[in-house]
């Protein structure tokens, strides 16, 4: 298997070197890429901004200097493996195979980052260890949970500041025209070839709804820089960038590495075009900022499908246990339902207190190990963790996703219910792992106004445009299942069908029967 390092990366192991040669160091060594990541634009230097560690304070107490040349040249167009980085940065091996280690944990397999060759550096004991954990309390544990928070929040940290455009030479706005006209093509592309996926791969029109806006940003912030200005810079022929190619570009395993490189690449273009749109449109820049962090959001939301697709793939039959609506108790309902074919269950009790509740939601937790099945807490993330459970439902009324996503952690499910259109578009762009979706049928089990019946109408809406997993919910048993399924539904969540029956085994396999095969 390829593991690819991420521009970022790749541009901080060539400053390493270069600073380890501009400082008379002849040894390159972590202090060195210490300084690189600091000193790049790069999630690790945002990392270390948040622990107020700034680029000038490392090469003053590691006595460093920053070379005049930049690393960035066309070089860094090309993807770099990590057999490659290891044959060229020997004496950094040991950081490089943390990283890979880091990278490796990720719900989704990721290229090499900046964060994760700092979390190599903070796995490798130096004096830079030492220095990182006193000076910003910057430890490889507290790495762990600002990456985790980087990955879960919608938004990349901010770094603050100010907007103004400076007076350029007229052979400076020729290179500066240039490279927005480059990169804006650049970003044309990835966003093609994501378009591309996300409509006959993914076929998620809600997600496809979100590009598109950020197609028509394009050509507004465009406008502001001035089109015609772009194409008379344009000069292809002697763009050195045109003639680079490598084996690597040709080089996409699966679809969804190649969705990821256009993602990156989708990223990387923004960021250009942000930078370089300061010198010129104040406007422009905005919007470009805008748009960058609505890929993020995207890419976030979109491998979120993919992944949850994975997880939840042989879960179609979801269902929440009460014990007081069940006929002998819900450890049987429970056990029957699973050995029955039911792939994941909810514990929603009202009425417990918390120490029944914990007790319960173990013993539960053993019997779905037993079975594989997925076990969920409804409402409450603390105990979903105390009891070691998948993951956690939640209501509008409850906490929203990025706060129980802080108390979970990344490998938690969260599931969200949502009662119209709107509101399960805003838990998918929230990072919900899945979504509840009703009440489509009357039902006793939960109050609900009569105007609050979102019905087979909300579950046809969903259906149309919305891949990451969902469950219809709410008064659904084996006399409308069929009309559940008719209008577009593939997972189905149910309470009182199984726990209310007699014979909850029984049911259980007989609407299982009914689902589409
Ligand atoms: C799978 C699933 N969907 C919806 C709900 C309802 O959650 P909520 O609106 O928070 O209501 P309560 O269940 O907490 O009463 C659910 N629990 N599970
Ligand atoms: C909890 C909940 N949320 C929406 S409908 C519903 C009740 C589901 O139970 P039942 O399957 O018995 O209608
Ligand atoms: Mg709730």
């Amino acid at each position: 298997m390829q593991h690819l390092l991420t521009a970022g990366a790749q541009r901080a192991l060539k400053q390493a070197e270069l600073i380890a040669h501009t400082s008379a160091q002849t040894n390159l060594d972590a202090i060195h890429l210490l300084a690189a990541l600091a000193n790049e634009e790069s999630r690790a230097a945002e990392i270390l901004l948040t622990h107020k560690i700034e680029p000038v304070m490392i090469l003053a107490e590691f006595q460093l200097e920053i070379p005049d040349e930049s690393s960035s040249d066309a070089e860094e167009n090309q993807p770099l493996e990590l057999s490659e980085a290891l044959r060229d940065y020997p004496a950094l091996k040991e950081i490089l195979n943390s990283a890979l280690e880091h990278a490796s944990q990720a719900d989704v397999s990721t290229e090499i980052g900046s964060e994760h060759l700092l979390w190599g550096l903070l796995n490798v004991e130096g004096k830079h260890t030492q220095w990182l954990n006193t000076r910003g309390n910057l430890s490889a544990q507290s790495l762990k949970q600002s990456i985790h928070a980087q990955q879960h929040q919608a938004d990349p940290i901010d770094v603050d500041f100010a907007f103004r455009t400076v007076p350029t030479t007229i052979n400076d706005q020729t290179h500066i025209l240039r490279t927005i006209d480059a990169a804006a093509n650049r970003l044309r592309e990835g966003l093609r070839v994501v378009e591309d996926y996300l409509r006959f791969t993914l076929d998620d029109a809600h997600l496809m709804g979100i590009l598109k806006t950020t197609r028509h940003q394009l050509a507004d912030a465009l406008k502001f820089i001035g089109p015609e200005s772009l194409i008379a810079s344009r000069d292809t022929l002697n763009d050195v960038g045109t003639a680079i190619s490598t084996t690597s570009e040709f080089d996409r395993q699966t679809l969804e590495h190649l969705l990821q490189a256009n993602l990156k690449r989708v990223q990387e273009a923004t960021r250009t075009l942000e930078e370089f749109s300061k010198l010129i449109s104040v406007e422009a820049a905005s919007i470009f900022k805008q748009m960058r962090y609505s890929f993020y959001t995207l890419e976030k939301s979109v491998l979120g499908c993919l992944n949850n697709q994975q997880k939840l793939k042989d879960c179609r039959l979801y269902l929440l246990v009460t014990e007081s609506l069940c006929h002998h108790g819900s450890g049987p309902a429970i056990r029957e339902s699973l050995a029955a074919g039911v792939g994941i269950v909810q514990i929603r009790e009202k009425e417990m207190t918390d120490r029944q509740l914990l007790e319960h939601g173990k013993r539960a937790r053993e019997w779905t190990r037993e079975t594989g099945a997925i076990l969920i807490m409804n409402d409450r993330p603390d105990l979903a963790v105390a009891i070691d459970a998948d993951g956690v439902h939640v209501g509008q009324d409850e906490l929203p996703v990025r706060e129980v996503r802080q108390i979970v952690g990344p490998r938690h499910m969260i599931g969200v219910s949502t009662h119209n259109i709107e509101q399960a578009r805003k838990a998918v762009l929230d990072g919900a792992d899945y979504l509840g979706v009703g009440p489509t049928f009357p039902t006793t089990t939960k109050l609900f106004e009569a105007h609050e019946y979102a019905g087979l109408k909300f579950i046809q809406q969903v259906a149309a445009e919305i891949t990451l997993p969902w469950f219809a919910i709410g008064g659904i048993n084996e006399d409308n299942l069929e009309q559940t399924f008719q209008a577009g539904a593939q997972r189905v969540a149910v309470s009182s069908a199984i726990c209310g029956h007699e014979q909850p085994g029984q049911i259980t396999k007989k609407l299982l029967e009914q689902f589409p095969s």
